[in-house]
């Protein structure tokens, strides 16, 4: 039978733990969970891999990037949340840009994913920091052709990849 569910989810949760194997069996290819919510993220992760899902890790605002830096090595992606987990509509933090920078820096084939008021009139930002994936509610969802707006999220990080790719 088809898995239900295919591609990331993004478990803004506490116990991260208790969902893994029922992410799994739902057929989901990466798990990401918050720093925040786990006491041993070493343990969740290899528990994440053991299921045969791809590992994303993710921290709220007020988490500073030294905290991710440990684990950076052992997953796929890292989440930095641009607005405080909680709902849609927010505004975007740009004093957030400096986390998703220095983590291209420091690991640049690492997947990069900013999460919060992404928009067209953001995602520049992002992408120029560093940024490879985006997550983008409102902006998609209030606009009145939301396929062009979708091309152009797309084209500003892979236009911004490219250039990066160029300059090494
Ligand atoms: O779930 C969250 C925040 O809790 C985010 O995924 C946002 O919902 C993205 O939506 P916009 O900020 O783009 O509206």
């Amino acid at each position: 039978m088809r898995p239900a569910l295919q591609g990331d989810m993004h478990m803004m949760v506490s116990r991260p733990e208790q969902w893994v194997k029922p992410m799994a069996v739902a057929g989901a290819n990466q798990y990401t969970f918050h720093l925040e919510a786990t006491e041993n993220p070493g343990a969740l992760i290899k528990d994440i891999r053991e299921n045969g899902m791809k590992v994303g890790l993710a921290i709220k605002p007020g988490t500073t990037v030294e905290y991710l830096a440990p684990w950076a090595n052992q997953i796929d992606m890292a989440l930095v949340m641009t607005v405080e987990p909680g709902f849609g509509g927010q505004k975007f933090m740009e004093d957030m840009m400096p986390k998703v920078h220095w983590l291209r820096t420091q690991f640049p084939s690492l997947d990069i994913e900013v999460d919060g008021g992404v928009g067209p009139d953001t995602v520049h930002k992002c992408a120029e920091a560093g940024a490879n994936m985006i997550v983008s509610g409102s902006a998609i969802m209030r606009s009145e052709d939301p396929r062009s707006v979708i091309n152009l999220l797309r084209n500003v990080c892979s236009e911004a990849a490219q250039k990066r790719s160029l300059d090494r």
